[in-house]
């Protein structure tokens, strides 16, 4: 489960997240959605260990997101480049193979099928929607309990979008595994998730299991519209 207690993030004056308190439970999809700047990556950074908290606790599965361990328990995929631009595809795959005890080779040569990567292309020809193919590839192949997706599908064709999503969560095993994706695709994204995480202003705006919203008779979008509009007139 990940935790957070009370948690602020202040970067000099701003507070990106300001006293926030959840729970994640795991074996679950979760959709982190917000608009610009509400502090999306910021929750994803802190749980991978990349940022400490100014107040309160990050805690994955009891343990404190700073220390060094937690690199065993989650791949985080950043919104930004981080692949050697020189190398190949294969030779990308093999450099994190390398990196990582607990990445899947065989797991990624099926996930890089299913993104209709070449092993031959180099990294730097590759289009920005390919890139983010490829930077899933490598999160998603590693046999980690806790997969954190900043973004993934910025730069894919709506076409192919809704199919990428769906095909995703194939490679994820969710006995073992929890997916949490930050998004503003909130439409293509909807049929995967279990649960929904809404940030705004660096405040929990809402926290709910898609079946409940579901039975309420509405959709996500659906959901968040109302959520907004009951804190405008609060406003
Ligand atoms: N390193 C930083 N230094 C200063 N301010 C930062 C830093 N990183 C983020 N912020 C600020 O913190 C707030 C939250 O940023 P964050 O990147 O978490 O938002 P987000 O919800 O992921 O946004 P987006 O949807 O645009 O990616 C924003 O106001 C942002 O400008």
């Amino acid at each position: 489960m990940i935790s957070f207690e009370n948690v602020t993030k202040q970067y000099i004056k701003h507070k990106a997240l300001n006293d926030v308190t959840f729970n994640l439970e795991n074996g679950k999809v979760i959709g982190l959605v917000g608009e610009n700047g509400s502090g999306k990556s910021t929750t994803l950074k802190l749980i991978a260990g990349l940022l400490r908290t100014t107040k309160g606790k990050v805690l994955v599965d009891g343990q404190s997101n700073v220390d060094r361990k937690i690199s065993y328990s989650v791949a985080y995929m950043s919104e930004l480049d981080h692949v050697y631009p020189f190398f190949t595809v294969g030779e990308a795959i093999d450099f994190f193979a390398s990196q990582y005890n607990d990445f899947n080779q065989e797991k990624a040569e099926e996930i890089l099928s299913f993104m209709k990567l070449q092993k031959e292309q180099k990294v730097k020809t590759l289009s920005k929607g390919n890139k983010g193919r490829l930077k899933m590839t490598i999160t998603l192949a590693r046999n980690v309990p806790y997969i954190l997706l900043d973004e993934p599908f910025s730069g894919l064709d709506p076409m192919v979008r809704s199919a990428i999503v769906k095909g995703l969560i194939r490679f994820v095993d969710l006995e073992t595994q929890s997916l949490i994706i930050t998004t503003h695709e909130i439409k293509e994204i909807e049929p995967v998730l279990d649960e929904v995480l809404v940030i705004r202003d660096g405040k929990v705006l809402g926290h709910q299991l898609v079946d409940d919203i579901r039975c309420d008779g509405k959709d996500v979008v659906g959901w968040m519209e109302q959520l907004y509009e009951e804190v405008q007139i609060h406003d």
